[in-house]
């Protein structure tokens, strides 16, 4: 049978914690005709729709943004971890399992009015994409819509994304953790 992006997709038990799945996109990656698939089929659902920076999430979200903004030929606009980016950036804090992390974007790398597409690899509680989506509007940016290959629809990010008025677009989903 053909495989679909989701079979690319590793399971990996106990990592980083006891009883957490974590879900490797490696393997998709690191395989041509997935990779492809992967980045093809979210293009096609914004097919039409005028984009003018893609944004990505760190880390996995630049290798899949990177590679969509090429075929889109927009440029590319990196979100990174508090004290990463070298210039002058905003902030955006957020809760993660346990504690607090902090998400930064320079404060120049999008223009009011442009039109952005948010790209990660997962979507599981939504507290990284909400960060990216308040810094992206707080420099004026209209979403377009965040765009993942893997959603885990039992932590509640799809329901936190769309509640706001965000088209979320993921290309599969597994069950529990
Ligand atoms: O929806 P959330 O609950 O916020 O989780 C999703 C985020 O978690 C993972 O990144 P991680 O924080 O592990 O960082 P990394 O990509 O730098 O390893 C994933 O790549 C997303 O960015
Ligand atoms: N189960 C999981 N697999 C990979 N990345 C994640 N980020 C949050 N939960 C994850």
């Amino acid at each position: 049978m053909t495989k679909t992006v989701k079979d690319y997709i590793r399971a990996i038990h106990d990592f980083p914690h006891e009883g957490i799945i974590f879900r490797d996109v490696t393997t998709l990656f690191a395989d041509a005709r997935g990779f492809r698939m992967a980045v093809d089929q979210l293009l096609h659902a914004y097919a039409g729709q005028r984009i003018d920076k893609v944004v990505g999430l760190e880390a996995r979200g630049f290798i899949l943004g990177g590679a969509v903004a090429h075929q889109l030929s927009t440029g590319f606009v990196p979100i990174r971890k508090k004290g990463k980016l070298p210039g002058t950036v905003i902030s955006e804090a957020y809760q993660l399992e346990y504690g607090e992390a902090v998400m930064e974007i320079h404060d120049d790398a999008l223009a009011k009015g442009d039109k952005v597409l948010i790209v990660d690899d997962l979507l599981a509680t939504g507290g990284t994409a909400d960060a990216a989506i308040k810094l992206c509007k707080r420099l004026g940016a209209e979403l377009v819509g965040c765009a993942f290959v893997i959603d885990l629809p039992e932590l509640g990010g799809r329901k936190l994304l769309e509640d706001q008025g965000v088209t979320v677009e993921a290309l599969c989903s597994f069950d529990g953790h």
